[in-house]
Protein backbone atom coordinates (compact mmCIF):
# COMPACT_ATOMS: atom_id res chain seq x y z
CA UNK A 1 0.00 0.00 0.00
CA UNK A 2 1.23 3.40 -1.14
CA UNK A 3 0.46 5.77 1.92
CA UNK A 4 1.83 8.60 -0.10
CA UNK A 5 0.70 12.17 0.15
CA UNK A 6 -1.49 12.92 -2.79
CA UNK A 7 -5.02 14.05 -2.52
CA UNK A 8 -7.23 12.84 -4.56
CA UNK A 9 -10.73 15.40 -5.29
CA UNK A 10 -13.20 14.90 -3.85
CA UNK A 11 -15.07 14.02 -6.99
CA UNK A 12 -12.43 11.41 -8.15
CA UNK A 13 -12.76 9.78 -4.40
CA UNK A 14 -17.20 9.56 -5.17
CA UNK A 15 -16.19 8.05 -8.51
CA UNK A 16 -13.32 5.65 -6.94
CA UNK A 17 -16.39 4.88 -4.22
CA UNK A 18 -18.83 4.39 -6.64
CA UNK A 19 -16.79 2.12 -9.56
CA UNK A 20 -15.22 -0.43 -6.93
CA UNK A 21 -17.90 -1.12 -5.01
CA UNK A 22 -20.08 -3.72 -6.64
CA UNK A 23 -23.24 -5.34 -5.64
CA UNK A 24 -23.70 -8.42 -3.27
CA UNK A 25 -25.01 -11.61 -5.09
CA UNK A 26 -28.72 -11.72 -5.28
CA UNK A 27 -30.26 -14.20 -2.92
CA UNK A 28 -33.94 -15.52 -2.20
CA UNK A 29 -35.74 -14.23 0.59
CA UNK A 30 -38.78 -14.27 2.23
CA UNK A 31 -41.14 -11.60 1.59
CA UNK A 32 -41.24 -9.97 4.60
CA UNK A 33 -37.41 -9.64 4.93
CA UNK A 34 -37.06 -7.65 1.73
CA UNK A 35 -38.03 -4.40 2.41
CA UNK A 36 -35.91 -1.89 1.23
CA UNK A 37 -34.12 -4.27 -0.77
CA UNK A 38 -33.91 -4.01 -4.85
CA UNK A 39 -34.91 -6.92 -6.65
CA UNK A 40 -32.35 -8.39 -8.61
CA UNK A 41 -34.68 -10.04 -11.51
CA UNK A 42 -38.08 -9.48 -12.89
CA UNK A 43 -40.74 -10.66 -11.08
CA UNK A 44 -43.52 -12.47 -13.34
CA UNK A 45 -47.48 -12.68 -12.03
CA UNK A 46 -48.01 -16.49 -11.73
CA UNK A 47 -52.05 -15.44 -11.46
CA UNK A 48 -54.81 -12.74 -13.22
CA UNK A 49 -55.53 -10.24 -10.36
CA UNK A 50 -58.22 -10.26 -9.47
CA UNK A 51 -58.30 -13.97 -10.69
CA UNK A 52 -61.59 -13.83 -10.93
CA UNK A 53 -64.83 -11.15 -11.95
CA UNK A 54 -64.86 -9.94 -8.75
CA UNK A 55 -68.13 -7.89 -6.89
CA UNK A 56 -66.73 -4.04 -5.88
CA UNK A 57 -70.47 -3.51 -3.93
CA UNK A 58 -72.88 -5.38 -1.88
CA UNK A 59 -75.67 -5.25 -4.35
CA UNK A 60 -76.92 -7.25 -6.69
CA UNK A 61 -74.84 -9.12 -10.37
CA UNK A 62 -77.46 -8.89 -13.34
CA UNK A 63 -77.41 -10.18 -16.66
CA UNK A 64 -79.18 -6.88 -18.70
CA UNK A 65 -79.54 -6.43 -22.49
CA UNK A 66 -81.55 -3.47 -24.18
CA UNK A 67 -84.08 -5.19 -23.58
CA UNK A 68 -84.28 -6.04 -20.28
CA UNK A 69 -83.17 -3.17 -17.82
CA UNK A 70 -85.43 -3.70 -14.64
CA UNK A 71 -87.43 -6.20 -13.08
CA UNK A 72 -84.90 -9.09 -12.35
CA UNK A 73 -85.46 -12.35 -10.95
CA UNK A 74 -83.61 -13.33 -8.08
CA UNK A 75 -81.60 -16.81 -8.31
CA UNK A 76 -78.95 -17.39 -5.87
CA UNK A 77 -77.11 -15.59 -3.48
CA UNK A 78 -73.03 -15.17 -3.79
CA UNK A 79 -70.62 -13.89 -0.61
CA UNK A 80 -66.60 -13.48 -0.76
CA UNK A 81 -65.26 -17.05 -0.76
CA UNK A 82 -67.66 -18.71 -2.15
CA UNK A 83 -66.80 -21.38 -5.00
CA UNK A 84 -69.67 -20.76 -6.84
CA UNK A 85 -69.02 -20.44 -10.56
CA UNK A 86 -72.30 -19.96 -12.22
CA UNK A 87 -74.00 -18.14 -15.25
CA UNK A 88 -77.27 -15.86 -15.57
CA UNK A 89 -79.73 -15.62 -18.17
CA UNK A 90 -80.87 -12.42 -19.49
CA UNK A 91 -83.09 -10.96 -16.82
CA UNK A 92 -81.40 -13.13 -13.99
CA UNK A 93 -79.98 -11.68 -10.64
CA UNK A 94 -78.07 -12.82 -7.76
CA UNK A 95 -77.34 -11.22 -4.41
CA UNK A 96 -74.28 -10.62 -4.10
CA UNK A 97 -71.16 -8.77 -1.62
CA UNK A 98 -67.77 -7.48 -2.21
CA UNK A 99 -64.84 -8.96 -2.99
CA UNK A 100 -67.49 -12.19 -4.52
CA UNK A 101 -67.08 -14.22 -7.53
CA UNK A 102 -69.78 -12.81 -10.02
CA UNK A 103 -71.69 -15.00 -12.41
CA UNK A 104 -69.41 -15.53 -15.00
CA UNK A 105 -71.38 -13.85 -17.74
CA UNK A 106 -73.13 -11.01 -15.61
CA UNK A 107 -72.69 -7.19 -16.74
CA UNK A 108 -73.41 -5.11 -13.99
CA UNK A 109 -73.37 -5.30 -10.41
CA UNK A 110 -76.00 -2.59 -9.09
CA UNK A 111 -75.19 -1.58 -5.24
CA UNK A 112 -78.31 -2.00 -2.98
CA UNK A 113 -78.44 1.15 -2.04
CA UNK A 114 -80.17 1.80 -5.90
CA UNK A 115 -82.33 -1.10 -5.40
CA UNK A 116 -85.21 -2.74 -4.08
CA UNK A 117 -86.96 -6.13 -3.79
CA UNK A 118 -90.28 -7.00 -3.82
CA UNK A 119 -91.61 -11.06 -3.84
CA UNK A 120 -88.33 -12.44 -5.18
CA UNK A 121 -88.01 -9.12 -7.74
CA UNK A 122 -85.08 -6.68 -7.97
CA UNK A 123 -86.12 -3.01 -8.96
CA UNK A 124 -83.46 -0.89 -9.97
CA UNK A 125 -83.06 2.80 -9.78
CA UNK A 126 -79.89 3.25 -11.59
CA UNK A 127 -78.20 3.51 -15.02
CA UNK A 128 -77.21 0.51 -16.23
CA UNK A 129 -73.39 0.46 -18.49
CA UNK A 130 -71.90 -2.57 -18.77
CA UNK A 131 -69.37 -3.38 -16.41
CA UNK A 132 -70.18 -1.78 -13.80
CA UNK A 133 -69.20 -2.14 -10.02
CA UNK A 134 -67.81 -5.60 -11.57
CA UNK A 135 -63.59 -5.92 -11.23
CA UNK A 136 -62.54 -7.59 -14.30
CA UNK A 137 -60.11 -10.61 -14.00
CA UNK A 138 -56.79 -9.84 -14.62
CA UNK A 139 -57.69 -5.81 -14.81
CA UNK A 140 -54.71 -5.56 -12.26
CA UNK A 141 -52.61 -7.54 -13.80
CA UNK A 142 -52.67 -10.61 -15.86
CA UNK A 143 -51.02 -14.01 -15.37
CA UNK A 144 -47.31 -13.92 -17.04
CA UNK A 145 -47.19 -10.24 -17.70
CA UNK A 146 -44.09 -8.47 -15.28
CA UNK A 147 -45.47 -7.09 -11.83
CA UNK A 148 -42.18 -5.28 -10.94
CA UNK A 149 -38.78 -5.31 -12.52
CA UNK A 150 -35.69 -5.82 -11.96
CA UNK A 151 -34.03 -2.75 -9.79
CA UNK A 152 -37.31 -1.98 -7.93
CA UNK A 153 -37.10 -0.78 -4.20
CA UNK A 154 -39.46 -3.05 -2.06
CA UNK A 155 -41.45 -0.72 -0.75
CA UNK A 156 -44.38 -1.78 2.04
CA UNK A 157 -46.94 -1.39 -1.28
CA UNK A 158 -44.96 -3.60 -3.59
CA UNK A 159 -44.39 -6.16 -0.78
CA UNK A 160 -48.27 -6.29 -0.44
CA UNK A 161 -48.96 -6.28 -4.30
CA UNK A 162 -46.77 -9.26 -4.50
CA UNK A 163 -48.41 -11.09 -1.84
CA UNK A 164 -51.94 -10.47 -3.77
CA UNK A 165 -50.02 -12.70 -6.58
CA UNK A 166 -49.12 -15.35 -4.24
CA UNK A 167 -45.58 -14.90 -3.76
CA UNK A 168 -43.60 -15.66 -0.88
CA UNK A 169 -39.85 -15.38 -1.93
CA UNK A 170 -38.09 -13.04 -4.14
CA UNK A 171 -34.26 -12.88 -5.51
CA UNK A 172 -32.76 -9.17 -4.14
CA UNK A 173 -29.55 -8.29 -3.25
CA UNK A 174 -28.64 -8.61 0.26
CA UNK A 175 -27.74 -6.43 2.78
CA UNK A 176 -23.87 -6.49 3.74
CA UNK A 177 -22.77 -7.86 6.50
CA UNK A 178 -21.02 -5.09 8.68
CA UNK A 179 -17.85 -4.40 11.35
CA UNK A 180 -16.90 -1.59 12.98
CA UNK A 181 -13.52 -1.82 14.57
CA UNK A 182 -12.72 1.24 16.82
CA UNK A 183 -8.99 1.90 17.78
CA UNK A 184 -7.26 3.92 20.35
CA UNK A 185 -5.62 3.63 23.78
CA UNK A 186 -7.67 6.83 25.40
CA UNK A 187 -11.25 5.12 24.40
CA UNK A 188 -13.56 4.60 27.67
CA UNK A 189 -16.76 3.30 27.13
CA UNK A 190 -19.77 5.36 28.21
CA UNK A 191 -20.31 4.49 31.93
CA UNK A 192 -16.96 3.87 33.26
CA UNK A 193 -15.50 7.39 35.17
CA UNK A 194 -12.95 8.86 33.41
CA UNK A 195 -9.30 8.90 33.97
CA UNK A 196 -6.93 11.77 32.90
CA UNK A 197 -5.85 11.54 29.67
CA UNK A 198 -9.06 9.27 28.66
CA UNK A 199 -12.11 10.31 26.74
CA UNK A 200 -15.45 8.46 25.99
CA UNK A 201 -15.38 6.76 22.89
CA UNK A 202 -18.23 7.72 21.13
CA UNK A 203 -17.81 6.53 17.00
CA UNK A 204 -18.77 2.86 17.52
CA UNK A 205 -22.53 4.01 18.24
CA UNK A 206 -22.47 7.21 16.09
CA UNK A 207 -21.46 4.93 13.21
CA UNK A 208 -24.31 2.07 14.69
CA UNK A 209 -27.26 3.99 15.02
CA UNK A 210 -26.28 5.75 11.25
CA UNK A 211 -26.41 2.82 9.95
CA UNK A 212 -29.50 1.52 11.62
CA UNK A 213 -31.17 4.47 10.71
CA UNK A 214 -30.74 3.02 6.83
CA UNK A 215 -32.02 -0.38 7.98
CA UNK A 216 -28.21 -1.83 8.31
CA UNK A 217 -28.36 -3.81 11.03
CA UNK A 218 -25.92 -6.84 10.62
CA UNK A 219 -23.35 -4.95 12.44
CA UNK A 220 -20.24 -6.15 14.66
CA UNK A 221 -18.49 -3.71 17.03
CA UNK A 222 -14.65 -4.81 18.10
CA UNK A 223 -12.41 -2.53 20.11
CA UNK A 224 -8.37 -2.84 19.54
CA UNK A 225 -5.99 -1.12 21.53
CA UNK A 226 -3.52 0.63 19.62
CA UNK A 227 -1.06 -2.09 19.49
CA UNK A 228 0.34 -3.28 16.01
CA UNK A 229 -0.20 -7.39 16.73
CA UNK A 230 -3.64 -6.54 18.24
CA UNK A 231 -5.09 -4.59 15.15
CA UNK A 232 -3.37 -6.92 12.79
CA UNK A 233 -5.22 -9.58 14.48
CA UNK A 234 -8.60 -7.64 14.61
CA UNK A 235 -8.28 -6.46 10.96
CA UNK A 236 -7.38 -10.02 9.62
CA UNK A 237 -10.92 -11.54 11.92
CA UNK A 238 -13.41 -8.76 10.53
CA UNK A 239 -12.20 -8.71 7.17
CA UNK A 240 -12.80 -12.72 6.77
CA UNK A 241 -16.27 -12.24 8.39
CA UNK A 242 -17.53 -9.23 6.61
CA UNK A 243 -18.50 -7.89 3.48
CA UNK A 244 -17.97 -4.15 5.26
CA UNK A 245 -15.10 -3.27 7.62
CA UNK A 246 -15.37 0.47 8.80
CA UNK A 247 -12.10 1.31 11.15
CA UNK A 248 -12.08 4.68 13.55
CA UNK A 249 -9.13 6.38 14.00
CA UNK A 250 -5.47 5.31 13.70
CA UNK A 251 -5.25 5.99 10.04
CA UNK A 252 -3.39 9.27 9.72
CA UNK A 253 0.77 9.50 10.79
CA UNK A 254 1.18 9.42 14.37
CA UNK A 255 3.71 6.63 15.99
CA UNK A 256 1.12 5.04 16.75
CA UNK A 257 -1.53 4.94 14.39
CA UNK A 258 -1.39 1.22 12.80
CA UNK A 259 -4.51 0.90 11.16
CA UNK A 260 -2.64 1.94 7.83
CA UNK A 261 0.38 -0.57 8.11
CA UNK A 262 -1.76 -3.68 9.69
CA UNK A 263 -3.84 -3.13 6.38
CA UNK A 264 -0.78 -3.31 4.31
CA UNK A 265 0.23 -6.72 5.95
CA UNK A 266 -3.29 -8.02 5.14
CA UNK A 267 -2.51 -7.37 2.02
CA UNK A 268 -5.35 -5.18 1.47
CA UNK A 269 -5.82 -3.07 -1.79
CA UNK A 270 -5.57 0.68 -1.40
CA UNK A 271 -8.05 2.51 -3.66
CA UNK A 272 -7.12 5.90 -2.07
CA UNK A 273 -5.63 7.52 0.89
CA UNK A 274 -5.92 11.16 1.61
CA UNK A 275 -8.84 12.68 0.20
CA UNK A 276 -8.32 16.99 -0.44
CA UNK A 277 -11.22 17.81 2.13
CA UNK A 278 -11.89 19.29 5.26
CA UNK A 279 -12.85 17.24 7.56
CA UNK A 280 -11.48 13.78 6.36
CA UNK A 281 -8.77 14.30 4.87
CA UNK A 282 -6.91 10.68 5.96
CA UNK A 283 -10.31 8.21 4.57
CA UNK A 284 -8.22 5.46 3.37
CA UNK A 285 -10.64 3.01 1.19
CA UNK A 286 -9.55 -0.19 -0.43
CA UNK A 287 -10.95 -3.81 -0.93
CA UNK A 288 -9.65 -7.22 0.49
CA UNK A 289 -10.94 -9.86 -1.52
CA UNK A 290 -14.48 -9.10 -1.52
CA UNK A 291 -14.77 -6.95 1.66
CA UNK A 292 -15.00 -3.02 1.42
CA UNK A 293 -12.84 -1.27 3.83
CA UNK A 294 -12.95 2.34 5.22
CA UNK A 295 -10.77 3.73 7.41
CA UNK A 296 -12.17 6.54 8.73
CA UNK A 297 -10.22 9.37 10.85
CA UNK A 298 -11.03 9.36 14.59
CA UNK A 299 -11.74 13.03 14.79
CA UNK A 300 -15.39 12.07 15.38
CA UNK A 301 -17.13 14.68 13.00
CA UNK A 302 -14.84 13.52 10.39
CA UNK A 303 -15.86 9.73 10.63
CA UNK A 304 -19.38 10.65 10.88
CA UNK A 305 -18.80 13.34 7.70
CA UNK A 306 -17.49 10.67 5.67
CA UNK A 307 -20.30 7.92 6.69
CA UNK A 308 -22.52 10.51 4.98
CA UNK A 309 -20.81 11.27 2.11
CA UNK A 310 -18.98 7.94 0.88
CA UNK A 311 -20.28 5.13 2.98
CA UNK A 312 -23.76 6.07 2.26
CA UNK A 313 -23.34 5.79 -1.42
CA UNK A 314 -21.01 2.21 -0.75
CA UNK A 315 -24.04 0.62 1.22
CA UNK A 316 -26.46 1.89 -1.73
CA UNK A 317 -24.07 0.27 -4.25
CA UNK A 318 -24.09 -3.07 -2.23
CA UNK A 319 -27.74 -3.14 -1.75
CA UNK A 320 -27.82 -3.03 -5.49
CA UNK A 321 -29.93 0.21 -5.99
CA UNK A 322 -29.39 1.36 -9.53
CA UNK A 323 -29.86 5.11 -9.29
CA UNK A 324 -28.63 6.43 -6.24
CA UNK A 325 -27.25 10.32 -5.92
CA UNK A 326 -27.20 11.78 -2.71
CA UNK A 327 -30.06 13.83 -1.82
CA UNK A 328 -28.74 17.47 -2.77
CA UNK A 329 -30.28 20.83 -3.23
CA UNK A 330 -29.39 24.27 -3.99
CA UNK A 331 -30.33 26.62 -1.06
CA UNK A 332 -30.43 30.33 -0.06
CA UNK A 333 -27.33 30.63 2.60
CA UNK A 334 -28.80 32.60 5.78
CA UNK A 335 -25.11 33.70 6.96
CA UNK A 336 -21.29 34.09 5.73
CA UNK A 337 -18.95 32.04 6.26
CA UNK A 338 -15.21 32.38 5.26
CA UNK A 339 -13.02 29.48 3.67
CA UNK A 340 -9.23 29.06 4.82
CA UNK A 341 -7.12 26.47 2.52
CA UNK A 342 -7.75 25.11 -0.76
CA UNK A 343 -9.29 21.43 0.46
CA UNK A 344 -13.38 21.06 -0.70
CA UNK A 345 -15.57 21.54 2.61
CA UNK A 346 -18.37 19.92 4.51
CA UNK A 347 -19.97 22.17 6.77
CA UNK A 348 -22.29 21.58 9.09
CA UNK A 349 -25.71 23.04 8.69
CA UNK A 350 -29.68 23.73 9.22
CA UNK A 351 -31.58 23.92 6.87
CA UNK A 352 -34.97 25.87 7.44
CA UNK A 353 -37.27 26.76 5.39
CA UNK A 354 -36.16 27.23 2.18
CA UNK A 355 -32.80 28.65 3.57
CA UNK A 356 -29.27 27.10 4.85
CA UNK A 357 -27.74 27.81 8.04
CA UNK A 358 -23.78 27.19 8.43
CA UNK A 359 -23.80 26.40 11.89
CA UNK A 360 -20.60 26.75 14.54
CA UNK A 361 -18.16 24.59 15.78
CA UNK A 362 -16.64 23.02 12.18
CA UNK A 363 -14.18 21.64 14.33
CA UNK A 364 -13.67 17.76 12.96
CA UNK A 365 -13.37 16.80 16.83
CA UNK A 366 -16.25 18.66 18.11
CA UNK A 367 -19.87 16.80 17.85
CA UNK A 368 -22.07 19.58 19.20
CA UNK A 369 -23.53 21.19 16.46
CA UNK A 370 -23.14 18.49 13.92
CA UNK A 371 -26.02 17.33 16.61
CA UNK A 372 -28.09 20.23 15.67
CA UNK A 373 -27.51 19.83 12.00
CA UNK A 374 -29.83 18.18 9.37
CA UNK A 375 -26.99 18.99 6.19
CA UNK A 376 -23.97 19.22 4.71
CA UNK A 377 -23.01 22.18 3.02
CA UNK A 378 -20.81 21.35 0.52
CA UNK A 379 -17.77 24.02 -0.49
CA UNK A 380 -15.31 23.56 -3.70
CA UNK A 381 -11.70 23.96 -3.52
CA UNK A 382 -11.57 27.01 -4.84
CA UNK A 383 -14.22 28.94 -2.73
CA UNK A 384 -12.73 31.38 -0.52
CA UNK A 385 -16.10 32.64 1.05
CA UNK A 386 -19.64 32.34 0.69
CA UNK A 387 -22.26 35.43 1.67
CA UNK A 388 -25.58 35.54 2.99
CA UNK A 389 -27.60 35.19 -0.03
CA UNK A 390 -25.56 33.18 -2.36
CA UNK A 391 -26.67 29.44 -3.46
CA UNK A 392 -25.06 26.51 -1.85
CA UNK A 393 -24.82 23.11 -3.08
CA UNK A 394 -26.58 21.33 0.67
CA UNK A 395 -26.50 17.52 1.26
CA UNK A 396 -29.52 16.25 3.07
CA UNK A 397 -28.97 14.21 5.67
CA UNK A 398 -31.88 12.39 7.28
N1 LIG B 1 0.98 15.20 11.52
C1 LIG B 1 -0.30 15.09 11.18
N2 LIG B 1 -1.17 14.86 12.14
C2 LIG B 1 -2.48 14.74 11.82
C3 LIG B 1 -2.91 14.89 10.49
C4 LIG B 1 -1.94 15.11 9.50
O1 LIG B 1 -2.25 15.23 8.29
N3 LIG B 1 -0.64 15.17 9.91
N4 LIG B 1 -4.24 14.83 10.21
C5 LIG B 1 -5.13 15.20 11.28
C6 LIG B 1 -6.47 14.95 10.92
S1 LIG B 1 -7.14 16.00 9.80
C7 LIG B 1 -7.19 13.96 11.46
S2 LIG B 1 -8.84 13.78 11.07
C8 LIG B 1 -6.66 13.04 12.44
C9 LIG B 1 -7.00 11.61 12.08
O2 LIG B 1 -6.28 10.80 12.91
P1 LIG B 1 -6.58 9.26 13.13
O3 LIG B 1 -7.55 8.78 12.12
O4 LIG B 1 -5.32 8.58 13.22
O5 LIG B 1 -7.40 9.24 14.47
P2 LIG B 1 -6.89 9.24 15.95
O6 LIG B 1 -5.59 9.92 16.04
O7 LIG B 1 -7.02 7.87 16.44
O8 LIG B 1 -8.01 10.13 16.60
C10 LIG B 1 -8.21 11.47 16.26
C11 LIG B 1 -9.01 12.16 17.37
O9 LIG B 1 -10.27 11.57 17.49
C12 LIG B 1 -10.46 11.02 18.79
N5 LIG B 1 -11.15 9.75 18.62
C13 LIG B 1 -10.65 8.70 17.97
N6 LIG B 1 -11.51 7.67 18.01
C14 LIG B 1 -12.55 8.08 18.71
C15 LIG B 1 -13.75 7.45 19.12
N7 LIG B 1 -14.01 6.19 18.78
N8 LIG B 1 -14.62 8.16 19.88
C16 LIG B 1 -14.34 9.43 20.21
N9 LIG B 1 -13.24 10.09 19.85
C17 LIG B 1 -12.35 9.42 19.12
C18 LIG B 1 -9.09 10.82 19.32
O10 LIG B 1 -9.06 10.78 20.69
C19 LIG B 1 -8.35 11.99 18.73
O11 LIG B 1 -8.59 13.15 19.49
O12 LIG B 1 -5.25 13.18 12.50
C20 LIG B 1 -4.78 14.52 12.60
N10 LIG B 1 -3.40 14.49 12.81
O1 LIG C 1 -9.35 15.79 8.14
MO1 LIG C 1 -9.39 15.95 9.79
O2 LIG C 1 -10.76 14.99 9.55
O3 LIG C 1 -9.99 17.57 9.31
O4 LIG C 1 -9.84 16.60 11.24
Amino acid sequence: MDMNNYLVSIKEAMNLVNTNVLSKKPKKVLLKNALDLFLAEDIISPINMPPFHQSAMDGFAILFDETHQNNFTLVDEIKAGDNNKRTLNIGEAVRIFTGAPTPTNANAVIMQENTSVENGVLNIDDTLTDFKNIRLAGEQIKQKQVALQKGEKLNPAAIGFLATLGITEVSVYPKPSISIVVTGNELVTPGTPLEYGQIYESNAIMLQTALAKKGFTDVTITKVKDDYEATRAALNDVIKQSDLVLISGGISVGDYDFVGKALLELKTEQIFYKIKQKPGKPLFFGKNQNTIIFALPGNPASALTCYYIYIESALQKMIGNPNYSKPTISLTLSNEYIKNGTRGEFLKAKVTGGEVEILGSQSSAMLNSFAQANALIYLEDDVRMVKKGEKVNTYIID
